[in-house]
């Protein structure tokens, strides 16, 4: 079984997420995880999850305007200065149909910025015909910049080890 992981992220937070993942699912999985800007555009036929993140911006996933935005907060440069999770969802999106996909973000948990961008992924992966096989996680951050919230990368490690489970079940031999 093998997952691929791609994530965006502008000052790591995302990223620290898509590692906690990723040490997750490696519990049953071989796991390749890669930055947005270097994903594929085609995903290989052997990839049997794909599991995308990215920071909620503007209530959704981000554009290349909020990404502008962002980096004028940043002090060093970006995690992912090119591409998002958007522009790689369209562009791998032929190679997508009939996948197996869960997503997350990182996102402020405050009551005037509702939105997701792991909603808005899971829909657009939907409309792709992907099959999700996990509800949209988000993970809580404190603040634009960060930190995580306490606990976030450990539940995050936990997430991971439950969709590899997922995926296992699912695609395990029927018994005779
Ligand atoms: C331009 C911009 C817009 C944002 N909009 C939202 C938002 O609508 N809702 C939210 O929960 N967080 C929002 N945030 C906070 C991001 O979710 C936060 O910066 C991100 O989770 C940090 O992850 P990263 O370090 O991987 O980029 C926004 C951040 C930026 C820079």
């Amino acid at each position: 079984m093998h997952a691929l992981v791609v994530y965006e992220s502008m000052f790591g937070n995302t990223r620290a997420v898509a590692e906690a993942v990723s040490s997750g699912l490696a519990t049953r999985m071989t796991v390749d995880l890669r930055e947005v800007g270097a994903a594929p555009d085609e995903v290989d036929d052997g990839v049997d999850l794909v599991v995308a993140g990215g920071p909620t911006h503007a209530f959704s996933m981000s554009r290349p305007g909020t990404r502008r935005s962002a980096a004028d907060q940043s002090e060093g440069p970006l995690v992912s200065p090119g591409r998002g999770l958007r522009e790689w969802i369209e562009a791998a999106g032929p190679s997508l149909r009939g996948r197996a996909v869960a997503t997350f973000d990182t996102k402020i948990p405050k009551a005037y910025l509702p939105g997701s961008a792991a909603r808005s992924a899971l829909k657009r992966l939907r409309r792709l015909g992907c099959r999700p096989v996990a509800p949209a996680e988000n993970f809580i951050v404190l603040g634009t910049t960060g930190p995580m919230s306490d606990g976030e990368t450990d539940r995050a490690t936990r997430w991971g080890e439950h969709l590899a489970g997922i995926e296992l079940t699912r695609t395990a031999p029927p018994r005779t």
